[in-house]
């Protein structure tokens, strides 16, 4: 299976990486600068699971592309995701499969949109990973789990090719026959983890030990659940358990990738994970209260970074 990697980031940099670590025939599409960087130091992934130093792992860039790929791994932030459609249009063909990793769900409209949404599964990833400043993928903690499916449930044979290219690799794969429900289940969870960690500042265990933090993270977590209801996906009760555990862990050092990208000053997916969760609640103001204070926060972010900037 040829497999093109969007993205050598943080997330496409570690799963593509394995998968080529296993011998899958990868290529990853970046950009002038990360082009320069993996041809210097090769793709570079530090993980307590294990370290891998991949020299000059194949890479093109948009105006090269010539061919189509089988398999198209979509790891980019949401807010470049126009421009990424644009560039990976070449890659794909009439049998492609374009597996996206990105957080929230508003990405399988886009994709829908532009190639049709029977090139498009659902898919999702839990890591905590990020880019050093020499380019190196940091993986921050144990979890590495990729999990995809056709978004009808079906186990199509396509799919399990999918699932073939992807067992040897050193991550946890997952063919789930209820992606659509898993994508609104991590949605729920890291629209609560990204919006209270980055309002507070701090990982779960500081919030949860702070006056009120407790509170204000069960509150957020409760707008989540219930606009997922509204919209027919629910999470069952051993999932909101699961959820509830981790965000109330006790001393967890537990953070969303979000709140490094605002320690960092960087850009945020404040509409994609937040914005587009709030847009499909309910209208009235007194709806979702924690839910537009966080949204709320990170627009306010937002706005000062870019007359910062500019
Ligand atoms: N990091 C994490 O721990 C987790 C992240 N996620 C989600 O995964 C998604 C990706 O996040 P993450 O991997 O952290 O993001 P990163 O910013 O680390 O990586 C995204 C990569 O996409 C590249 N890119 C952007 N535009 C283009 C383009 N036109 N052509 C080629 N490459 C392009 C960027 O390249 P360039 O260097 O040129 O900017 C960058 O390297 C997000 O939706 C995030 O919420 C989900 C789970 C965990
Ligand atoms: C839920 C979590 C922490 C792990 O995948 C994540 O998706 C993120 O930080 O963006």
């Amino acid at each position: 299976m040829r497999i093109l990697v969007i993205g050598a980031g943080a997330t496409g940099g570690y799963f593509g990486g394995r998968l080529l670590e296993s011998g899958q025939d990868v290529t990853f599409l970046v950009r002038a600068k990360r082009a320069e960087q993996l041809a210097r130091h090769g793709l570079v992934i530090r993980s307590g699971v294990g370290d891998a130093v991949l020299p000059s792992p194949p890479s093109l860039q948009a105006g090269e592309l010539r061919e189509t790929f089988d398999l198209i791994l979509l790891s980019c932030k949401a807010y470049h995701l126009p421009q990424v459609i644009e560039d990976m249009a070449q890659a794909v063909g009439p049998q492609s499969m374009i597996l996206p990793l990105l957080n929230g769900m508003r990405h399988l409209d886009l994709l829908d949109a532009r190639f049709g949404a029977d090139r498009v599964l659902g898919g999702q990833c839990v890591i905590a990973a990020t880019l050093d400043a020499e380019g190196a993928v940091r993986h921050l903690n144990q979890s590495h789990g990729l999990t995809f499916g056709e978004r009808d449930g079906t186990r199509s044979e396509r799919v399990e090719r999918v699932a073939q290219s992807m067992a040897n690799a050193r991550f946890e794969p997952r063919l789930s026959t209820s992606i659509l429900q898993d994508m609104w289940d991590k949605w729920v969870f890291l629209a609560t983890l990204a919006g209270i960690t980055c309002l507070m500042r701090a990982p779960v265990g500081d919030i949860v030990a702070a006056p009120g933090g407790l509170q204000a993270t069960l509150q957020l977590l409760d707008d989540c659940r219930s606009v997922a209801a509204r919209n027919g996906h629910a999470p069952t009760d051993a999932v909101l358990a699961r959820a509830h555990s981790m965000l109330t862990e006790k001393g967890s050092a537990l953070s969303a990738s979000m709140m490094r990208d605002l320690e960092q000053g960087g850009l945020i997916e404040a509409d994609h994970v937040v914005g587009d969760l709030l847009a499909r609640g309910e209208a009235s103001e007194e709806a979702s209260p924690m839910l537009r204070v966080a949204y709320a926060h990170l627009k306010a972010y937002e706005a000062r970074r870019s007359r910062v900037k500019s």
